[in-house]
């Protein structure tokens, strides 16, 4: 499988008052990514950071930005993040079925890599056509749990999708986000997930470095044997 693990961890477990030092701390750990999760208290009951933070941010690192939105219009965020220096953009499914494809090219051309999220109550089949289009997405995140908050309880049942996926799409992203950590990772590794997205169990960690490096590892393992 030609598709390389990236570990991003969400910086929504972070010290959000040290954002610039804990992003860096993630990077220097080896992180790949770094997962922003953007919540407007309407399509989740919670409310996070916007484009604002995201700009801030942007001055401090050079590190790929994986924006997560889970926001109800997600068209009225596309150019403000494109300035703010987002680098990935993912919308839900469940708020984009009748203007997806303008969404994408607008990511796109504001200078993004267009992303779809689906929630656990969400069939798979609804994101084919998202893949499949003329303007494609080039990554998909399976949640594996309600989206909202950090810290709930991995749902190993959402791997049915992550392989699915896997099996129709060999080369595509396909990331997790949700419970994620040493527990569970190698579930979501063997289903096919290379994108890897984990907020309490590394930060929450002594050992922040040691929990990236066993979600590469099983990552990698997974890859070898398939
Ligand atoms: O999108 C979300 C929650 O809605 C996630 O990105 C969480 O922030 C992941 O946190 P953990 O489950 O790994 O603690
Ligand atoms: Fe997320």
């Amino acid at each position: 499988m030609g598709v390389s693990p990236k570990i991003a961890p969400s910086m929504l477990s972070s010290d959000f008052a040290n954002l610039a030092a804990e992003a860096k701390r993630m990077i220097d750990l080896g992180a790949n990514w770094l997962h922003m999760d953007i919540m407007d208290g309407h399509f989740v009951p919670n409310l996070t950071i916007g484009a604002p933070v995201i700009e801030s941010l942007r001055k401090h690192t050079n590190a790929y930005l994986d924006c997560h939105l889970m926001v109800t219009n997600p068209m009225d965020y596309v150019e403000q993040m494109g300035k703010a220096g987002a680098s990935g953009f993912t919308f839900h499914v469940e708020v984009a079925k009748e203007n997806w494809q303008e969404l994408v090219r607008k990511i796109k051309s504001a200078g993004m890599r267009p992303g779809v999220a689906l929630k656990p109550g969400t069939p798979i089949e609804e994101v084919y056509p998202l893949i499949e289009g003329t303007t494609p997405v080039e990554m998909v995140l399976v949640m594996t749990v309600e989206p909202g908050f950090g810290g709930q309880k991995f749902m190993p049942n959402m791997m049915d999708k992550v392989r699915a996926l896997r099996n129709k799409y060999p080369t595509l992203d396909i990331e997790v986000d949700g419970g994620l950590g040493p527990s569970t990772i190698d579930a979501a590794a063997a289903a096919g997930a290379n994108c890897i997205v984990a907020g309490s169990s590394v930060f929450g960690a002594p050992e922040p470095g040691d929990v990236i490096s066993l979600l590469r590892a099983s990552v990698e393992k997974a890859q070898a044997t398939t």
